[in-house]
């Protein structure tokens, strides 16, 4: 499961380096054997055109005659019937072997292609622009680009048939007729190549029948053949593609929308019960150093606190985590399970004596006058994205009676405070859905807000995600303060409006 966190994918360069070394030995022995070839057919061609020229003399001397027979016997044979090409391949083979343990699955191959086309769905960017590795959106017809990385690649005719074959396989034909388009465009002008895995016409032909199954009517063989004798870029114009529509669209739009913008966000200057301030809680450990605090919702009540953390402090608690990185789970009735909505790895500090999350939590205190401790509060969960990783729109809250979360037998989680222990170079945001509005990722800043009301019912404004990462290295961490504990802190109260 590496391509659900970007942590496992950067191992991955240290398995293809090796790989490279194999590949290095068995070329260079590769060469030396078709040089030794090579030399022994010299050798026979320059005889042939030589002493040979006169056969009826040479071959009276029985040195010459001797030689003929033996290379003729055993000289030949032992070029002909060699292993080693064989044992060259072997070797090689042997060494891949070897790696497979750390090398990507199919299923990274699937989840990393998924990835790519949440992002096209997500930021509604164009696949041309992807192909040519550009992040785009087409605005008033002219592409856009919504983020421009310092270093690129462009995908080949073969990797956009893959990525038309994941959504293929998974009858998902609204983006195999893209990609699959793409590749017949890119496959044209290309030579065949041995690490390639389809061909133009297996484009062509997964295409026709994407499009037969879009079009819901028989793409003719007409249209095929002249898709296979046309030069210039099949785009077909006459296919408006419609993306399926999704059981949760309402939420979908709102929430793919504040992925690309922040939303409503009120201005301060608009809402002056927004302030941003210098704060210290009342608490004597933050008077010589407040915290930047800065409001950003009050329904929900949500806070932003810059640079909560420092950035040597993010930076241990990343490394501190990276063993016990797991695929990350969601609650699903009683027990938990992967789920597609969220693509990342995490881990639990158990440790929290460790110096930094000790400290940190006691910072958690400081500010929010929460009891963090376990059980009044959960581990630390620190939390690494994969390619297009995200959290599609959830509560941290339990909504069910059989949740997991009341194990711990100290009620619901009452509050998120939400660290950002990384920058991110485009996408990421943390979106709150119904209240309309989303917060970019603030480097080493804290998120905190209240899941429940004071009458203990979940707060449903609170519903929120965290957008998929265009590019970057996503890291965040979680403390979930449960109810018990915090009596003082956050009162509860009989009125159910509050
Ligand atoms: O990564 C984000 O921005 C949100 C994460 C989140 O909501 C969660 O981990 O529960
Ligand atoms: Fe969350």
């Amino acid at each position: 499961e590496m391509f659900t966190s970007v942590m496992s994918v950067k191992q991955a360069v240290f398995a293809e380096r090796q790989l490279l070394d194999y590949l290095r030995t068995y070329l260079e022995n590769e060469i030396q054997r078709l040089d030794d070839i090579k030399r022994f057919f010299s050798r026979v061609t320059s005889l042939h055109s030589g002493i040979y020229n006169d056969p009826s003399a040479t071959i009276a001397n029985p040195i010459v005659a001797f030689k003929l027979v033996k290379r003729l016997k055993s000289e030949w044979m032992n070029v002909v019937h060699s292993n080693e090409a064989q044992e060259n391949i072997d070797g090689l083979r042997e060494g891949y072997r070897r790696m497979e343990g750390s090398l990507p699955k199919l299923e990274d191959l699937q989840g990393a292609a998924q990835g790519l086309m949440r992002l096209q769905d997500v930021y509604d960017l164009h696949v041309e622009g992807l192909v040519r590795g550009h992040f785009q959106q087409i605005t008033n017809g002219n592409a856009v680009d919504i983020y421009k990385p310092p270093v690129s690649d462009t995908l080949s005719g073969d990797d956009c048939f893959l990525i038309g074959k994941v959504s293929y396989d998974l009858e998902d034909y609204y983006h195999s007729v893209q990609w699959f388009e793409e590749a017949v465009r890119l496959f044209r002008g290309t030579e065949w190549s041995p690490e390639n895995e389809g061909t133009l016409e297996d484009a062509l032909d997964h295409l026709a029948f994407s499009h037969f199954k879009v079009c819901r009517v028989h793409f003719n063989v007409e249209k095929y053949e002249k898709l296979l004798d046309e030069s210039p870029p099949v785009t077909n114009q006459s296919l408006v593609l419609k993306r399926p529509d999704s059981t949760n669209l309402r939420t979908r739009n709102v929430y793919e929308k504040l992925c690309q913008t922040k939303g409503s966000q009120p201005k301060h200057f608009e809402n002056p019960s927004l302030f941003c301030d210098f704060f210290t809680n009342g608490n004597p450990g933050l008077l010589l150093q407040p915290i930047k605090r800065e409001l950003i919702s009050l329904h929900p009540y949500v806070v932003l606190f810059h640079s909560f953390v420092t950035r040597a402090e993010a930076k241990s608690i990343r490394e501190y985590a990276v063993p016990g990185l797991r695929r990350s789970v969601v609650a699903s009735g009683v027990n938990q399970s992967t789920a597609e909505y969220r693509i990342s790895k995490s881990a639990w500090l158990k440790e929290s004596a460790h110096g930094v999350v000790g400290k940190v939590d006691q910072r958690i205190t400081m500010v929010t006058g929460l009891n963090v401790q376990p059980p009044y509060a959960e581990y630390l969960q620190v939390v690494n994205y994969g390619i297009g990783g995200h959290y599609e729109p959830h509560f941290d809250h339990a909504t069910s009676d059989s949740s997991p979360l009341y194990r711990l037998k100290t009620g619901n989680r009452v509050a998120t405070f939400m660290m950002y222990l990384s920058s991110v170079e485009a996408g990421g945001y943390t979106a709150f859905i119904y209240a309309n509005f989303s917060v970019p990722v603030v480097e080493n800043g804290a998120l905190f807000w209240w899941n429940l009301h004071r009458n203990g019912q979940g707060n449903v404004d609170t519903l929120h995600a965290g957008c998929p990462v265009i590019v970057g290295d996503k890291w965040v961490a979680n403390k979930w303060v449960h109810e018990y504990g915090q009596e003082f802190q956050h009162r509860c109260s009989l009125n159910p409006e509050e």
